[in-house]
């Protein structure tokens, strides 16, 4: 026996703070009642993530009770709550049971101009006293300071905020592509150069949007990086079309390190994840949507059937099972081929000679010139063709 490799990227090495009671909230259908929270919260505890990000209690005297009631549960995964830099949110913050504070403050001049109209230094300034009488009063609480619209921001005023705040000692910071700008190079340029200014033990978050389709990519790079925290949502629900999805996140990640992944979470509960949220804001899940979608495990071309009736993996980069999925065999279309369609008379314990096979093969495929044809059509047709 030999030691098993490396791999290439330990999931031990990232953690998931998962926003769907936050970000989520602010998805066009995402208004959840108390009671779905905690359905939210303990479904997302049985799975295994580790931090579980709430929205801020300014929202409403029901956000904040709702609050409470969450960290109240006993759950294993830690509750953090997203608050903006300023000392009437975090003063309401600290008594909802959370065991940390993500602070944020926007740094582009998009939102020092029309969101909050803040100077870098004013930032700097508010950030100190904000971080430092947490620090006081709430030495308990771990404390993340996030660059909002981080991608669109100065890098010099950027790389000023994050040492500051390093500096008086946030357990993370955070990157944040609001408007899902960044590339991924981009992103792994900007973690590795925020690395190098803040202090050694503090850790990288990052929250990247889908407005260009890459918020997996980036929350990947951000990891090769040295990110240490990835923010996700189920189904990537947020902000306009939303954020790293949790699911399409692991199955990214599940290719560089299957065991590191299957030891953290019960990733069999992924489609329940998707499901319930998919029935909380009245949509279906995605038909492509990764690992859960409907035709994420189908496979047609007689091409692939040939190789995926000898080895699932020729075609497929990760094992539907260890999702809890399963997948799917279309034999009977206009392009399978004669392996596929072997393989399923052999199902139904039939053998054809080879002229045979190719005649009926072909019979099928002009067949499904005019659409599918049901298992129970495919069957009948092998069944007659055998004795014809
Ligand atoms: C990219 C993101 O997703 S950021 C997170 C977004 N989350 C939320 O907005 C949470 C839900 N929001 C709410 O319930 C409300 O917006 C509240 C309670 C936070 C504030 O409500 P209101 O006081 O009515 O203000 P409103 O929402 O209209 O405007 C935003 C205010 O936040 C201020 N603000 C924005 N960013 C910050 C910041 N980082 N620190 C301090 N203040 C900020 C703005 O200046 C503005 O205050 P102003 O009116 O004094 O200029
Ligand atoms: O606080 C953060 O890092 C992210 C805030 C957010 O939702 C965003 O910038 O899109
Ligand atoms: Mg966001």
């Amino acid at each position: 026996m030999t030691d098993s490799p490396a791999p290439l990227i330990p999931a031990h090495s990232w953690a998931i703070i998962d926003s769907t009671l936050r970000e989520g909230e602010q998805f066009a259908r995402g208004n959840f009642k108390t009671g779905d929270k905690i359905e939210i919260a303990r479904a997302l505890d049985a799975f295994g993530v580790e931090f579980i990000e709430v929205t801020t209690p300014m929202v409403s005297a029901q956000t904040h009770s709702d609050i409470r009631q969450l960290t109240g549960l006993g759950l294993k995964a830690r509750f953090l709550t997203h608050v903006r830099c300023h000392m009437d949110d975090v003063q309401r913050a600290v008594d909802t049971g959370v065991h940390g504070l993500d602070l944020l403050f926007g740094t582009s001049s998009f939102l020092r101009e029309f969101s909050h109209g803040k100077s870098i230094a004013q930032i700097i300034d508010t950030a100190q006293s904000v971080i430092g009488w947490i620090k006081d009063h709430h030495p308990e609480l771990q404390i993340r300071f996030s660059a909002e619209d981080t991608f669109r921001s100065e890098e010099t005023d950027l790389m000023a905020v994050y040492r500051a705040v390093s500096d008086m000692g946030v357990h993370r910071v955070g990157l944040a592509d609001t408007v899902g700008v960044a590339t991924p190079r981009q992103v792994y340029t900007l973690v590795r150069e925020v690395r190098k200014v803040i202090h050694a033990d503090c850790g990288i978050e990052f929250h990247g949007h889908n407005d260009t389709g890459c918020a997996i990519s980036n929350a990947y790079e951000a990891i090769e990086a040295g990110a240490t925290h990835i923010d996700t949502t189920i189904l990537g629900i947020g902000e306009r079309n939303g954020i790293t999805p949790l699911g399409g996140f692991l199955a990214r990640m599940f290719t560089f390190d299957p065991q590191g992944l299957i030891d953290k979470y019960d990733l069999e509960r992924l489609p329940d994840l998707d499901r319930m949220i998919a029935r909380m804001v009245d949509l279906p899940v995605p038909w492509n949507n990764y690992l859960t979608g409907d035709f994420a495990y189908n496979h047609k071309a007689g091409m692939h059937l040939k190789a995926i009736y000898l080895n699932p993996g020729a075609y497929e980069a990760i094992p539907p099972g260890v999702f809890g999925v399963g997948r799917r065999i279309q034999a009977a279309s206009k392009v399978t081929g004669k392996h596929a369609i072997a393989y399923k008379a052999r199902e139904l314990g039939l053998h054809y000679g080879e002229d045979a096979l190719r005649r009926v093969t072909d019979h099928i495929k002009a067949l499904a010139e005019h659409g599918e044809l049901d298992d129970a059509h495919l069957e009948q047709l092998l069944r007659e063709w055998v004795s014809a």
